[in-house]
């Protein structure tokens, strides 16, 4: 089996990545980073530090890189049989087009075995709107032979990986924590199902994705605001400080209080999944900034994102959600030299103010009550 993997980053190399070399899959990243790419081909391995109570190095071999501008995408999607990213929401679009050149050669050289692509991008459906990209950027007349044999697989996934720490010499190291989880809509695939240890098959797919995006990221997201707010650097030191945990933890009941409305998961169950979620943010053996969790604020503030759905959920039944309102005020207070889209959340809020910031990025209501409550939460903390 032959797996290409775009973003050869964080949770590529952290995680998706190693799953697929663990596996045996032989694997080829793609990716714009030069450095990556040619330490990549140079060495054809890498080690991640697992770190935890017990904590081990483990080397991923047999890998190799590509670079995704190049023409090598197109003449991989025409032979693989799995093609993963990791790369970001907003990268996806700018893929699709290398993707669709290479489904276009697969269908003209008569390679009928099923392919499946999976998206392990932080983003309700991600695969689909890859989908809907490629799509866009294929001439008509494959459409039909892409349904019928190309399987889009939506998927959710759950493992923080920091960026290495500093001061390593090697571009290639990566750092991450023991708990890991990446979960796929099997009713999505063309063929056999893949049996790779670690990947986790499931029929009921936007249960476990809202499940890890509502409150993980939810949580992980407040943390990092709050604690910007309050002068933290990391979300360790974030979430130790306990006016900040309270509203993070806060926050995360509250969205998930409509995730049981919504997906009938028992109250019990998903209270020890927040405790979890809580003990992994204090996790010692990561040095994880705010500025990382924090990054593009305007996606994180958009209406289907962690902070403005699960918010938009405790509208549609009536449920309390004081400390979404304070998470999405703090979002707006986000301030980063380094981040485009801070700088663009900084000169909205100096051209419109903040009511009418916040209704262009989130598409709320301007003349809601959350967002007055969302704007008397921002004035009080400035
Ligand atoms: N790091 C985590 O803890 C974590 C966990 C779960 C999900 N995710 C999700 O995984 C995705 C990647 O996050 P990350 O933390 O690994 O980010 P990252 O910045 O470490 O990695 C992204 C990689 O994509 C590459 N890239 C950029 N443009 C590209 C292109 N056109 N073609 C190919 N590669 C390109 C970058 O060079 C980089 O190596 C995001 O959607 C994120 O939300 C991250
Ligand atoms: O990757 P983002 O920017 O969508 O979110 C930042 C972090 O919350 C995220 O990367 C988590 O570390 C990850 O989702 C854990 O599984």
């Amino acid at each position: 089996m032959k797996a290409l993997h775009f973003g050869a980053g964080n949770i590529g190399r952290g995680f998706i990545g190693k799953l697929l070399a663990d596996a045996g899959i032989e694997l080829v990243f793609a990716d714009v980073n030069q450095v990556v790419l040619d330490a990549l081909n140079a060495r054809h391995e890498y080690p991640v530090h697992v770190v935890g109570e017990q904590a081990k190095v483990e080397i991923v071999t047999g890998v190799s890189a590509v670079n995704s501008t190049s023409d090598d995408i197109v003449t991989l999607i025409a032979e693989v049989d799995i093609v993963t990213t990791a790369v970001g929401p907003q990268i996806l679009e700018r893929i699709a087009g290398g993707v669709a050149k290479g489904l276009a050669k697969r269908s003209d050289s008569g390679n009928v075995r099923p392919l499946n692509i999976i998206a392990c991008e932080n983003m309700v459906r991600g695969t689909s709107q890859l989908k809907q990209h490629v799509l866009n950027a294929l001439p008509e007349q494959y459409h039909a032979w892409v349904e019928a044999h190309v399987g889009f697989v939506d998927s959710a996934v759950d493992r923080i990986v920091p960026p290495s720490e500093a001061g390593t010499t090697d571009p290639l190291e990566v750092t991450v924590e023991t708990f890991s989880e990446w979960i796929v809509d099997k009713t999505q695939f063309k063929g056999e199902l893949p049996n790779i240890p670690g990947m986790e098959l499931t029929d009921n797919l936007m249960a476990f994705v809202e499940r890890k995006l509502f409150t993980l990221n939810t949580g992980h997201a407040i943390t990092a605001y709050l604690g910007q707010l309050a002068g933290h650097a990391t979300i360790r030191d974030a979430i130790l400080d306990e006016k900040v945990r309270a509203v993070v933890q806060g926050a995360m009941q509250e969205s998930g209080a409509v995730l049981i409305k919504r997906y009938g998961f028992e109250a019990d169950k998903h209270a020890a999944y927040i405790q979890k979620i809580l003990s992994r943010f204090e996790n010692p053996y990561l040095k994880d900034d705010v500025e990382r969790v924090g990054r593009q604020p305007l996606r994180k503030l958009s209406a289907g994102d962690r902070l403005i759905k699960p918010t938009l959920g405790t509208l549609e039944y009536q449920l309390p959600h004081d400390n979404l309102v304070q998470g999405i005020a703090a979002a707006m207070h986000y301030r980063s030299e380094a981040d485009p889209q801070a700088q663009e959340l900084v000169a909205l809020l100096a051209e419109k103010g903040p009511q009418a910031t916040l209704a262009e990025i989130s598409g709320l209501d301007a003349d809601s009550e959350v967002v007055t409550s969302v704007v008397s939460a921002y004035n009080a903390m400035a």
